[in-house]
Parts: C-alpha cells; structure tokens; sequence
C-alpha cells in the first residue's frame, strides 16, 4: 500500500520536478535526460540497478553536485540559480550520513541544532523530543559509533529533521538493515508522510517500493524507463493470468477439456488462464465458466510483481529483496506472481 494514499495527487503542487536532466562523468553518460514531477506531500521511490544513477540523481536534487544539462526545481526553487534555498528546504539522509560517531547521539543532534541557528532552549527541548520520537532516548549519552546499524540511521533521520524540511531525500534508507529495522524505518517514513513531508526516495528493494511509494520511476540506462504507481508499473508487463483450483479430478478434466488456451497443472489440479486481471476479462471468464457448467473450488487472480516489472524493462538482475537484505542478487523468475485471493 503507498504510504499516502489520499495525497500526492497530480493536482498537488509539485515538490521536485526536473526536465531533460544530463550528467556525464567523462564519457560516461550516467543520466540522459530525466524528467520527473513529484507532488508535494507523496513518496516517491527511484529504482534501479547498481550504479544506475539514482545516488547522483540525489546528489543534484540535493545541490551536492551540479547537472550537465536540463533543469531542476525543488520546493520551487531553480537547484542551479538557488542552491541556499534548496538547501534550506530539504534534508538529506542515506549514504552519506551526518552523524559523526565520536560524540553521542544527543551531541550529534545538538550540534545540528546549532547549525540552524535555534536557540539553546530550544536546540535542547527539540532534540530532547526527537531522539524520544525515534526510540534513542536510553541511547542518547553514547557515543554514535556504538550504536547498530539501525540507530545509526535513526540518528540520521532524526538530525536532519532538526531543521523541519518539507521535502526529504532518503538514499537507500533501510540498505544493510535487518528486516525488524526496516520495518521501524518503514513506519517512520509514513509518519514523516502524514506530517505533510514529501519523500524522495532510493532503494533496490522492490518491496519496499511496493509498500511506502505513491509513484515508482525505473531508472536504467540513464533514462526513466518507466513511471507510475506500483500497480500501473505491474500492468505494463504481461504475465498476469487466473487460476481455478479443482479439488475433484473428474471436473478438473473435465475443464481442462473445454477450456482452450490453458496450461495445465496436473498435480495440483489448477488451470491457468492468460488475463490481464481486469474486471471486464474476469466477468467474461466467469459468464463462460457458468455457461460451461464449470464451477472452480477456488480462483485467483494473479498480477505480476515489481520483480517481473524490474526484470522485463531493466533487462538487469533482480535487486535484493527486502526480507533477504544481504543476499546475493538472483535473476528474475518469470513466473514469480503475486497472488490476490478472490
Ligand atoms: N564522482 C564520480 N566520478 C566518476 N564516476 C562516477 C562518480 N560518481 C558516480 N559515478 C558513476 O556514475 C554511475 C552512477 O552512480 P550512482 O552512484 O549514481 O548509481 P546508483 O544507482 O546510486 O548505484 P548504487 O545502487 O550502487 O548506489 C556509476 O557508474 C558510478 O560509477
């Protein structure tokens, strides 16, 4: 389910949107014209493979870098003509972390309350309410360089929202992290949503997409190769079909007989039948399955998921998955679905 599912509309304003955005290292061409709009208030995730270009899509939006070419604005302003006014707007976490682990979590985050000018009361009462928001509390007078990977990256989050930004930018924000602290950064990250924050986000996990963004974009060959929501992502590609599940051979058969165009599965007694999933092919399959005097035990219609999305405009390896963070990377099997029960 996206994070924000009554925002981020496109009737909302736009919080980042670029066109025709090019960078080059050398030869290199790492983006070849990138056009994105993401509205204000939703979650939108980048895909893509190792080293596509995602991290140096944040590094512009966030001024750390300069494109080549197009343009870029973030919360309204030009990323080249106003890069202080970014800046001002915007928080930046991911690979190239703030916190300095020598000192503690709580002087980490004073510290950056210091680099927003607030006043020492204040520095304290907000630091003092977010290291508790984000469970660092018990925490708070070690040094940040004992703390787990997880911590570390609450610590992070929590610094950069020292200075309340309306748009925040998460590169690959749960990579490494075990699944219990994901699923905690996950949370945090729809919190930070139904406070009205746009989120732009990195990751290679595909689940993670699927779960937190209201659009997906599938960077690959410097190009967006496809955008939209995760389910408008799924009906791109084919690969969807329903399956009726029989308990009694004899209808099984008998089925397997009349229907044209299926693949069979003996053993489980289960036909497959191409479908894109759609409510008019499902009515018709279920007209002709009346008229037939074919009554299934179970039937289920199955989507591909964004692996199968990945693979197909990608051509690349599927990224690790969520659950297996450390895993190495697996193709893609093109009959991994993913299976709604009706
Ligand atoms: N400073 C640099 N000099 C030369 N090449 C660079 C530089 N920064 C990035 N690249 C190259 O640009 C390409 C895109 O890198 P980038 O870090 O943006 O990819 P990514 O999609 O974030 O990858 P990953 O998922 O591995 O973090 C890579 O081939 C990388 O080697």
């Amino acid at each position: 389910m996206p994070t924000s599912s009554r925002k981020g509309t496109h009737s909302s304003p736009a919080a980042v949107t670029t066109v025709g955005l090019r960078k080059s290292y050398g030869d290199k061409t790492v983006l070849d014209g990138i056009d994105l709009r993401i509205p204000a208030g939703s979650v939108f995730a980048l895909l893509g493979p190792n080293g596509a270009g995602k991290t140096t899509v944040v590094k512009i939006l966030s001024t750390l870098i300069t494109a080549d070419g197009g343009q870029a604005q973030v919360a309204g302003h030009d990323v080249g003509a106003s890069p202080d006014k970014v800046r001002a707007a915007i928080g930046v976490t991911g690979q190239f972390s703030a916190v300095d682990g020598l000192i503690t979590g709580e002087e980490n985050m004073l510290l950056m309350a210091d680099l927003h000018h607030l006043p020492k009361a204040e520095g304290r009462r907000v630091t003092a309410e977010l290291l508790e928001r984000f469970d660092l509390t018990d925490a708070a007078k070690k040094p940040a360089h004992t703390y787990s990977g997880g911590m570390k990256r609450r610590l992070d989050i929590a610094m950069t929202l020292v200075g309340n930004p309306r748009i925040i930018f998460l590169d690959e924000p749960t990579t490494g992290l075990d699944p219990r602290s994901r699923h905690t950064m996950w949370g945090i990250i729809r919190e930070l949503v139904s406070d009205g924050v746009t989120v732009f986000l990195t990751t290679q996990y595909l689940e993670e997409a699927d779960e937190l963004a209201d659009r997906i974009a599938v960077l690959s060959n410097g190009r967006i190769a496809a955008e939209g929501t995760a389910d408008e992502l799924k009906r791109q590609i084919p690969g969807g079909h329903i399956r009726l599940r029989f308990s009694d051979p004899a209808v099984y058969r008998a089925a397997a007989d009349t229907l044209h165009e299926t693949t069979r599965d003996d053993d489980a007694l289960a036909l497959r039948i191409p479908s894109d999933g759609g409510q008019r092919e499902l009515r018709s399959l279920l007209d002709w399955l009346d008229s037939a005097g074919i009554e299934a035990d179970e039937l289920t219609v199955h989507t591909p998921d964004l692996n199968d999305v990945f693979f197909a405009l990608t051509g690349s390896t599927v990224p690790n998955q969520a659950n297996e963070p450390n895993q190495p990377h697996e193709p893609s099997r093109p009959n991994n679905f993913k299976e709604t029960a009706r």
